[in-house]
């Protein structure tokens, strides 16, 4: 081969290699692209969305020493409004309390919230009026009937960790943390890194007033992620008395998942409070609240018929793109789960876009 004809090897190659670091750039870029994902967390009210958000912070190295305060803020608040509605639950149901003592408790009530409005802490006396209060028979029959009146089961947690929740230097734990309760009202973003990806977490108010802000969120998500509260099978609506909460999540979940919405993001159910469930089952009958079920009133039987009516219904192809976990949203183990998820939701959009 002459002189003429190895320049224009030589030029083919330049060229072939332009053109590869060409594809491989762009690769790049998808790729990275890609590696921008959108979760949205829906459900019906106080079905565990927010404790799933706050246990991603966690994960993602948790919260500054200003969140740290009013994270503080928020639990003397629960004890606040925890205390009022147990003290208020006693007086309506006519329980055994005298009435020197419903006075000393409503000034206690009044203690707890001067101490939230002034953003201080709690005196060792009032600290020390909570934990009688707690313990005293009619407070504690009242906490036996919470779920009739809406007090969450996270109360009796912060009633028994008063001792360190008084201290001036008291630091909330994410133990703490996931147990606050805050219903969410409207939207909530948060941007995370978490695995090398760009996370952006949607989470939802759940209650039926703040479902209509959902659907501005359903067209462009990669992932959704359903929360049901399994172990609600027995309580009712906080916003409808006469409608129980997995009849809610069972309606809800089939109206979003078998209309026209989410046909390419990946699907994921959360059948959460496992804990609270295994605990329900060894006093409250399934079949009592929900007809259809026919197994033993075992956790077991029980998970997998709400598994059952879960998919029930739904389309086959969605059926085979939906992923299931039985979660206890409060405890860190769920922080596996999430990873899993999370690898999931990226497999499933790499898989979309032909690059696995
Ligand atoms: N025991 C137990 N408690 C849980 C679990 N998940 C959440 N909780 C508690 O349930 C309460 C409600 O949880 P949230 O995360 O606020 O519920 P949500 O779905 O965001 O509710 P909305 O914002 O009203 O839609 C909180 O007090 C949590 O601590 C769980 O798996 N087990
Ligand atoms: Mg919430």
């Amino acid at each position: 081969m002459g002189a003429c004809g190895s320049v224009m090897q030589d030029e083919a190659l330049k060229e072939q290699a332009r053109i590869h670091r060409q594809i491989e750039k762009s690769l790049e870029k998808k790729k990275s692209a890609l590696l921008e994902q959108s979760v949205l967390l829906i459900g019906p009210g106080e079905s565990g969305k927010s404790t799933v958000l706050k246990q991603i912070r966690a994960m993602c190295g948790g919260y500054t020493k200003h969140e740290l305060e009013e994270k503080k803020l928020l639990i003397l608040r629960n004890l606040w409004t925890f205390s009022d509605m147990l003290l208020e639950y006693v007086i309506k149901n006519y329980l055994d309390m005298n009435e020197a003592d419903k006075k000393k408790y409503k000034v206690m009530i009044e203690e707890l919230k001067f101490c939230v409005m002034s953003g201080g802490h709690m005196a060792d006396e009032l600290a020390e009026t909570v934990k009688v209060f707690w313990l005293c028979a009619p407070i504690q029959e009242a906490y036996e009937k919470r779920s009739t009146y809406h007090l969450t089961d996270s109360a009796g947690y912060f009633f028994e960790n008063i001792d360190r929740i008084k201290m001036p230097d008291f630091q909330p734990t994410n133990q703490d943390i996931v147990r606050i309760r805050v219903p969410t009202t409207g939207v909530v973003t948060a941007d995370v890194i978490l695995k090398n990806i760009k996370l952006s977490v949607i989470d939802c108010g759940g209650q039926r007033q703040e479902r209509r802000k959902w659907y501005h969120y359903f067209d462009d998500v990669h992932a959704v992620l359903f929360v049901a509260a399994i172990s609600e099978y027995d309580q009712k609506l906080v916003e409808d008395e006469t409608v129980n909460r997995m009849d809610e999540a069972l309606n809800l979940y089939h109206i979003v998942f078998n209309g026209k919405y989410f046909t390419k993001a990946a699907c994921i159910l959360f059948l959460n409070k496992i804990d609270l469930f295994r605990e329900k089952v060894k006093s409250v009958s399934i079949k009592k609240f929900h007809p259809g079920f026919e197994g033993t009133n075992t956790a077991e039987d029980g998970a997998k018929y709400f598994r059952r009516k879960f998919r029930d219904g739904m389309h086959p192809d969605f059926k085979k793109r939906l992923y299931c976990h039985e979660t206890c949203a409060i405890s860190d183990q769920v922080q596996i789960i999430i990873n899993t998820v999370i690898d999931t939701v990226v497999q499933e959009n790499l898989k979309d876009t032909g690059m696995i």
